[in-house]
């Protein structure tokens, strides 16, 4: 694995019950870079998210995180692994009796021995990168559904991760809020540097952010590839993605003046 390698999966192959769902699967993520993983509802993107955070184990292949084979290693390392991880998933995960300053603070609380003080201090920083000033007294009930997301990013960026897990991190936003989502995003990423992995459905906005897509097809990587090789790729299903997915690329011109205008 080289230096620059932060995950890798080599043939990984997994079935629940008699349903095979990879085939093995072979995924390199680069440092510092956004891969997204894109494919069919039900092909297996979360379970290949779930390998990469050491949540399942392969039944055949392996998965190797920061160059350590995680079918080796015990669960305190795959813990201490674990505390580089930011994750975003679709529901944003809040605790419905916690305070937003609750929620962000809980990683530092929950996983380090930092002094109340700092807590304040590091949970308002990220609260302001994500332009929630102000909110941190109030409960997830009575946020917006795109302020519980920049919740949820927060807090995944509270222990700064070195590599941070989106999963459909835009489900149920409109246009404009899911744009901002992406905006944050691309401003954290610049300013904290680090590594992301995202499965997402907006397809071809995420072609905008992408240093590299992966398909997942019948249980396979099919390519991963630059967004510009993507679209132009010649592999058959490959192809047939980017023809269903890319139709007619932006609903309106006031949208994609919308989406541009965010970064
Ligand atoms: N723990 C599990 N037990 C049994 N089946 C599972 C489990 N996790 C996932 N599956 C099955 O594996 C398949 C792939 O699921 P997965 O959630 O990874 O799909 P996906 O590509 O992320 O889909 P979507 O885009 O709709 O989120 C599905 O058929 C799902 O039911």
């Amino acid at each position: 694995m080289g230096n620059d390698i932060v995950i890798e999966l080599k043939g990984v192959h997994k079935a629940f019950g008699s349903q095979q769902v990879l085939r093995g699967v072979d995924l390199q993520v680069r440092a510092g870079s956004t891969l997204v993983i894109v494919g069919a509802s039900g092909e297996g993107k979360s379970v290949i998210l779930k390998h990469m955070l050491g949540l399942l184990k392969p039944d055949r292949g392996g998965v190797w995180v920061f160059g350590r084979d995680l079918n080796r290693i015990r669960l305190r390392e795959l813990k201490e692994i674990r505390t580089q991880f930011g994750v975003l998933f679709q529901n944003a995960a809040l605790f419905d009796s916690m305070t937003v300053f609750d929620n962000v603070a809980l990683p530092l609380r929950e996983r380090t021995r930092v002094a109340e003080g700092q807590i304040h201090a590091s949970v308002m920083e990220k609260l302001a990168l994500m332009d929630l000033l102000g909110a941190e007294e109030k409960f997830p009930a009575q946020l917006s559904g795109g302020m519980r997301k920049r919740v949820g990013l927060a807090r995944a960026l509270m222990l700064n991760p070195r590599v941070v897990f989106f999963d459909e991190p835009t489900t149920g936003l409109d246009v404009h809020k899911s744009n901002e989502i992406y905006r944050l995003f691309h401003r954290t990423q610049k300013q904290l540097g680090y590594t992301a992995v995202i499965v997402s459905h907006d397809v071809p906005k995420i072609f905008k952010l992408a240093d590299a897509v992966a398909l997942l097809a019948e249980g396979m990587i099919q390519g991963c590839l630059s967004p510009e090789a993507f679209q132009r790729a010649e592999q058959p299903l490959i192809r047939a993605f980017v023809e269903t997915t890319m139709g007619p690329i932006y609903s309106s011109e006031k949208e994609e003046t919308a989406f541009y205008e965010a970064f």
